[in-house]
């Protein structure tokens, strides 16, 4: 910069100026000459001041407009938050309220369960309600009671209206420690202290769980695979051993009840829903969940509870079965089990993705919430272009994904899609959302896992070629326009499912059985060795 300005007094060329003035005889060139300076003094030298204050003002210009964007983007985002949790409130509230007008006083509950525990935490932020189902953060609480947004209800609730009293769903409590055993209460409350000065992690996040049902359960649900033979025998073979051997009351999804009463009118002891909207309804009135199919059933079963999800026994009736660690032969040893209890758990943290329209002026514009068990997936759909996305982690910058796309995964789908793309393998029980690019086309793209309490939003870029395309769980797929976000936290409902033996058992065996993972002939022990020599 010294340099250029130095130039430029010598360019302005007083000297020259002069002498160019003092010579009569050079006429029309004299003309041109002083012509040619009147423009270096009207044009260069204010054109060359006027470069450094543009190019200073243009700076200033860009960190307004970077800090304003950011306030514009961290208010969008608060505003879309608030209104969702708003809505879900107001749901909530006016849901709970029909039930408390109908429902008997409650008895024999934890306490934890009373009605105003019920709506008024609901008031609390996604975090602090997540903190109290033992989700990430705060972790160590001895008791998660999966009640705390469940009320009883009173008559006629049923979704569809025809079984009519809405059952008192059994009540249970987890604990961390193995099948019931309570590890014992030392440093409960705290995962760090700061004692004389010592930092130490007083619990671990991630402890096996255990389930102990405190009262018997009573209603249970069967989602089942779709098309197959096997899986619809089976699910006819439990729902009569449910009903006369353990006196349950079976819900199943409307196309099965359909199919079950086309095969026989003794099936009308099985219920359903009607319509979508009843869905919501069904979890303050389910106790558990069976599954009869692969992972997709797995994922199938816990997208139909958008709130709370009751535990999950899933078992294997597809080809890989990852999540599903029961055998379908077993089924009457396994359910008697877990009827009885206590059983392990596996706690599979869920993602819970929030499209921020570009064109969207106001809350009610905001869309609604979708819950991910395995990742939500930003790709380029049928564009042959590059996708572009500016990826954000709490509204700090973390990098543009120029490639196919990037999946946001849970830990537990970190064996899925993630996995693919050349994501870790991640154990189910570690909290933390695994950031993976799909095809960078970069040498130095590695994949991230970021910590659960953040909040992750992939931006497409106003400038961006194409639109890009999102993906839930694999499923019902959304267009981002240019301008458009996808914001992506974890969710405050996990995903209880039953292990066969515990967690870590169950993820080493399907990493094993179900990916071959690491299957290597072992090495024969004839032949070299290596020699040790003494040290001198
Ligand atoms: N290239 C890929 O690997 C790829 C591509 C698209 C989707 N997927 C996965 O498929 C999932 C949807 O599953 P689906 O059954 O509805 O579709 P699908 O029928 O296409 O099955 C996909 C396969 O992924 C396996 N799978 C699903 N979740 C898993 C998990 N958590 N761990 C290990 N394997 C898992 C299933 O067992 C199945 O074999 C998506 O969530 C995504 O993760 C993977
Ligand atoms: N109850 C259901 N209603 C509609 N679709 C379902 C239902 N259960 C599963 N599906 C869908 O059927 C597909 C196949 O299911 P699933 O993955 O369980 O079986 P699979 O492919 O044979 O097993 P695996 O995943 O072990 O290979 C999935 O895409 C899943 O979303």
């Amino acid at each position: 910069m010294s340099s250029y300005k130095l130039n430029y007094t010598d360019a302005l060329g007083n000297g020259d100026a002069n002498s160019l003035g003092s010579n009569p005889e050079s006429g029309s060139s004299l003309a041109q000459s002083e012509k040619a300076v009147e423009e270096l003094l009207t044009q260069q030298t204010p054109m060359l001041a006027t470069d450094d204050h543009l190019i200073e003002f243009s700076e200033a210009l860009r960190t307004v407009a970077k800090a304003l964007r950011g306030s514009a983007e961290g208010k969008a985002l608060a505003q879309a938050e608030a209104a969702e949790w708003k809505r879900r409130y107001e749901l909530e509230r006016s849901k709970n309220q029909e039930l408390l007008n109908k429902a008997p006083p409650l008895n024999g509950v934890c306490a934890d369960e009373s009605s105003s525990k019920g709506m008024d935490h609901l008031a609390k932020s996604p975090r602090s309600h997540g903190q109290e189902n033992g989700k990430s953060g705060r972790y160590p609480l001895e008791r998660i009671c999966s009640h705390d947004v469940l009320q009883d209800g009173g008559e006629s609730n049923s979704p569809n209206g025809s079984n009519n009293k809405l059952k008192r769903k059994a009540s249970f409590k987890l604990s961390w420690g193995c099948k019931g055993q309570q590890a014992n209460d030392q440093h409960k409350k705290e995962i760090v202290s700061f004692e004389s000065g010592n930092i130490t992690t007083a619990d671990r996040s991630s402890k096996q769980i255990s389930l102990t049902w405190e009262t018997s359960p009573q209603t249970v649900i069967i989602f089942t695979k779709p098309n197959s033979t096997s899986v619809r025998l089976l699910s006819v073979e439990m729902l009569r051993w449910l009903r006369e051997h353990k006196g349950l009351n079976v819900y199943v999804e409307p196309r099965v009840k359909a199919e079950l009463l086309a095969e026989s009118s003794s099936f009308d002891f099985v219920q359903t829903w009607e319509d979508d909207k009843e869905i919501s309804l069904l979890h303050p009135m389910i106790d558990l969940v069976i599954t009869l199919g692969g992972d997709g059933t797995v994922l199938w079963a816990a997208s139909m509870f958008k709130g709370p999800v009751p535990p999950i026994v899933p078992f294997s009736m597809g080809s890989l079965g990852f999540m599903t660690p029961f055998h379908s032969e077993q089924y009457r040893d396994c359910l008697e089990a877990v009827l009885k209890g206590p059983i392990s758990i596996t706690l599979r943290h869920r993602l819970q993705c929030h499209i921020i329209r570009d064109k969207a002026r106001h809350d009610y514009e905001t869309e609604e919430n979708t819950l991910v068990l395995n990742e939500v997936t930003i790709d380029r759909g049928i564009s042959s272009y590059l996708t572009n996305l500016e990826c954000y982690c709490d509204n700090s910058f973390v990098t543009c994904v120029q490639g196919d796309g990037l999946i946001l995964s849970t830990t537990s789908g970190s064996t899925a899609y993630s996995l693919a793309a050349g994501g870790s393998m991640v154990h189910p029980q570690v909290p933390g959302i695994l950031f993976t690019p799909i095809c960078p086309h970069s040498l130095s793209f590695r994949p991230l896992i970021l910590p659960d309490h953040v909040t992750v939003r992939v931006q497409v870029p106003f400038n961006s070629r194409s639109s890009a395309w999102v993906s839930f769980d694999g499923k019902g797929r959304k267009q981002l326009e240019a301008g458009d976000a996808l914001v992506c936290s974890i969710a405050p409902w996990p995903v209880s499912t039953a292990c066969q033996v515990e967690s870590t058992h169950d993820f080493l065996r399907s990493i094993h059985d179900g990916l071959h993972w690491n299957l290597r002939k072992t090495q024969s022990s004839d032949g070299p060795r290596d020699t040790i020599y003494p040290l001198l």
